[in-house]
């Protein structure tokens, strides 16, 4: 039988209703006692580290998860950590760069309805975890929520109500399990070496956002707080040059001061490639820009977070950024 510490964080599988709304109570016991058939498949621990609604999660919470999951890590074959889903996709690619190539599973997992309702989906996501963690084949971190099986840095909350709440961007699902079977697509090989762990990150990471018809004057605001700003930019990314709102000067005078300036996209799906239009090339060619390609905004916020805190050297930080983790991006750009 399989040992599994079953960590909680709050969310709403652990939440009940108060009269302000609903907000975190329920500790990680009482969640076990809601999926007494996980007794039939391993034998859990349980840690209580954090109460909280998903939304309060901050980067310095991901690293005590990590130290929880690293204090534990010899005793244990496997980790579930129960979370809020409006930032699990974070925690998931965060935890996906602070603990790398681990050859036990680390499955985060929550629910859109609390556990103690008769119709919700907490008990079936709790147990499916459950499972997934309890299996030699699976390692790793992974999101396990209604029935699929998604790689760490490849999740995304789509819908903020349906069980179906998270999709894997820009990559296949690893698995799915129904009726408490287990059906891999395919094998992601352990890399050797791990697991590698990290205890460091920067916040000073921002997100600017555009809309036609901004200028650039936000974005040079960011740059006092910011060392590295991802610009969420149309579709495969450009940048405007229009008269009315020139980016060039701006994205001159960011990278010249020596910060760290990433393209992404607001389409949901497929990625960006700079190359492609000229307002992309010219940013990408003549101001070294860098760019997601079809890593998730997830994956690409807590890729800089994690290489920024080891390193702000330009040349290490590019480095860091295009090698690639927990199969965050296909691309190898050299
Ligand atoms: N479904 C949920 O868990 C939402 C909740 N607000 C949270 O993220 O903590």
């Amino acid at each position: 039988m399989r040992n599994i510490l079953l960590i909680s964080t709050g969310g709403t599988i652990a939440s009940v209703k108060t009269s302000q709304g609903l907000a975190p109570q329920i500790g990680p016991d009482d969640l076990l006692g809601y999926v007494p058939a996980h007794r039939e498949f391993c034998r859990v621990d349980t840690l209580p580290l954090l109460n909280l609604d998903s939304t309060n999660m901050q980067p310095h919470h991901w690293l005590q998860i990590v130290g929880a999951i690293r204090e534990h890590y010899q005793r244990y074959d496997g980790f579930v950590v129960c979370h809020g889903t409006d930032t699990m996709a974070y925690t998931a690619a965060a935890l996906s760069y602070l603990i790398q190539k681990s050859p036990k599973p680390i499955v985060v997992t929550g629910a859109q309805k609390p556990i103690d309702l008769d119709v919700t989906d907490a008990r079936t996501n709790l147990l499916d975890s459950l499972r997934y963690a309890s299996s030699s084949r699976s390692h790793g971190v992974v999101i396990v929520f209604d029935g699929k099986v998604i790689l760490g840095t490849r999740a995304r909350k789509e819908r903020t109500k349906s069980y179906n709440a998270f999709s894997s961007i820009n990559y296949p699902y690893l698995a799915t399990i129904q009726d408490g079977r287990i059906t891999r697509f395919f094998t992601v090989p352990v890399p050797d070496g791990g697991p590698v762990f990290y205890n460091q990150l920067s916040c000073r990471v921002g997100l600017f956002k555009l809309i036609p018809g901004m200028g650039p004057q936000l974005l040079l605001a960011m740059a006092d707080s910011c060392d590295a700003i991802i610009i969420e930019s149309f579709g495969v990314g450009g940048l405007p040059a229009d008269p009315g709102c020139d980016f060039t000067a701006a994205l001159t005078q960011l990278t010249g001061r020596g910060k760290t300036v990433v393209m992404t996209t607001q389409v949901p799906y497929e990625g960006s490639d700079m190359a492609v239009y000229q307002v992309g090339h010219l940013a990408k060619r003549q101001l070294g820009l860098l760019e997601s390609y079809d890593m998730t905004l997830e994956a690409t916020v807590t890729k800089l977070m994690w290489i920024l805190g080891q390193t702000c050297d330009p040349a290490r930080i590019q480095a860091l950024y295009h090698a690639p983790v927990g199969l965050d991006t296909l691309y190898a750009e050299t």
